[in-house]
């Protein structure tokens, strides 16, 4: 299928079965753009949403049937920070979708293809998204490059260590009314992983919370006058918390920027009068909460699932961005049919990264390196999985002495 893009106004043949993609211009466009995507979507739960107010001028793809949006692509501008602490220009990917009547024509596909050229004429280093199935993205060059799990927390059994020692205090805030102030705590995350949260984000949450006939409680951690953390959360099933012998909260939110607030305030959800289990719906896996209880059983860990699909726009960027770890050097190859600017022989030592006219010693798409680049799946899981085409017998111990990190990487934003 032949793909016309243009900028600026809707232009489409009167067949209906080459979309025009274009940047959407106005709100009327943006507003429709947004409805294709809920009505594609099918379950969320957003109605009458001005989506002006949480999305960004000029970056909202739509796709035309003629004179009809019938597909949409979105991202933010945003920031992501890679292993060494760097953050690097990134695109926040949202709001994708076609309409049932239109998909599989191609529609995303063209989307997709402008977004990444777009991203790359931004100088937009990275893309990350959270992928409403697994099978979309990779095809576009997206990785699984950070995973997450749920926790269950049974409170009539969790007790903080004697050696997690409480430092700091906790006040109660409000989620509408202190949001800059949770917005300042946030934008200091610096865990691998972590993106900047846009302003269209943080009206999302907004909206989301106002449609919630549920109360949403917010308490902050600080230290010294410095705010170093906060948790939100909301009771469950409030029709019976009265009778119920399972009163539960979902935490909704989790930011801590150091161990005494992560700890503060899981000091004072666990001491949350009534409440009996805690539902932590997005953790990292190597969350240390587990190792701080005297009942390690009183977490439940709930089944990984992928968070983070990661597409380096400039791998060359990204490459010099992150730091790596000691040992020799490696030579890999890169293979990106959609953004072939990328593709090359790339020299890594723990102090450079260079392009090379040597052979590679390993060679790989653009999707298994995102799956590699933030440090959460070894290289050696990867060639095991057939996805590293090896050349050098040692090349995949070299890999992963340089890429590892020692933690997981993790976001702890859906958007
Ligand atoms: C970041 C986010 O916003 S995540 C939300 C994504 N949106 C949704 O899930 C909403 C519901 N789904 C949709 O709107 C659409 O089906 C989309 C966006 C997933 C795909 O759009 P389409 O225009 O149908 O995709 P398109 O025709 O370009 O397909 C491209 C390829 O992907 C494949 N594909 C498309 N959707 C899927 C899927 N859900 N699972 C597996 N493969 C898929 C197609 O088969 C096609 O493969 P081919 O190139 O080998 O023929």
């Amino acid at each position: 299928m032949t793909v016309d893009v243009a900028d600026g106004a809707a232009r489409a043949d009167s067949t209906g079965t080459r979309p025009t993609i274009a940047a959407l211009t106005g709100a009327d466009q943006v507003n429709t753009a947004f409805g294709v995507f809920l009505r594609s979507m099918v379950g969320l739960p957003f109605r009458g949403v001005d989506a002006t107010a949480v999305t960004e001028t000029g970056r909202y793809l739509g796709a035309f049937d003629g004179d009809r949006i019938v597909g949409g692509a979105d991202s933010y501008t945003s920031d992501l920070v890679v292993p060494g602490g760097a953050r690097v220009a990134h695109a926040a990917v949202t709001h994708v979708g076609v309409l049932p009547t239109h998909r599989r024509r191609g529609i995303v596909t063209a989307l997709i293809e402008r977004q990444l050229e777009d991203f790359a004429h931004r100088g937009e280093v990275v893309a990350t998204l959270r992928a409403s199935e697994a099978g979309i993205y990779e095809r576009f060059g997206y990785g699984i490059a950070s995973t997450a799990r749920s926790l269950l927390v049974d409170t009539r059994r969790a007790r903080l260590r004697e050696s997690v020692v409480a430092q700091g205090s906790v006040r109660l805030a409000d989620a509408d009314a202190d949001t800059e102030l949770l917005a300042a705590v946030h934008r200091r995350t610096n865990g691998v992983g972590a993106i900047e949260r846009p302003a269209g984000w943080w009206r999302l949450q907004e909206l989301r919370r106002a449609a919630d006939p549920t109360v949403h409680y917010v308490a902050v951690h600080s230290r010294d006058g410095v705010d170093e953390g906060y948790v939100i959360y909301r009771p469950r099933d409030t029709e019976a918390w009265f009778t119920s012998r399972e009163k539960a909260i979902d935490v909704i939110d989790f930011v801590a920027l150091t161990d005494a607030a992560r700890f503060g305030l899981w000091r004072h959800l666990l001491d949350l009068d009534l409440v009996d289990v805690i539902h932590v719906g997005s953790a990292a896996l190597d969350d240390p909460l587990p190792l701080a209880l005297t009942d390690e059983r009183a977490v439940e860990l709930g089944a990984a699932h992928d968070e983070t699909w990661l597409r380096l726009i400039d791998v060359e960027a990204a490459l010099r961005a992150r730091r790596f770890g000691d040992g020799p050097g490696v030579r890999i190859g890169v293979e990106d049919r959609r953004l072939p600017a990328n593709t090359a022989v790339f020299e890594i030592t723990a102090g450079a990264v260079t392009r090379s006219t040597r052979a590679a010693e390993a060679t790989v798409d653009v999707a298994t390196l995102a799956a590699a680049y933030l440090g959460g799946t070894t290289w050696r899981r990867l060639a095991s999985a057939g996805r590293v085409d090896v050349h050098t017998g040692d090349a995949v111990n070299r890999l992963d002495r340089l890429f590892g990190t020692g933690t997981q990487p993790y976001s702890g934003t859906t958007f």
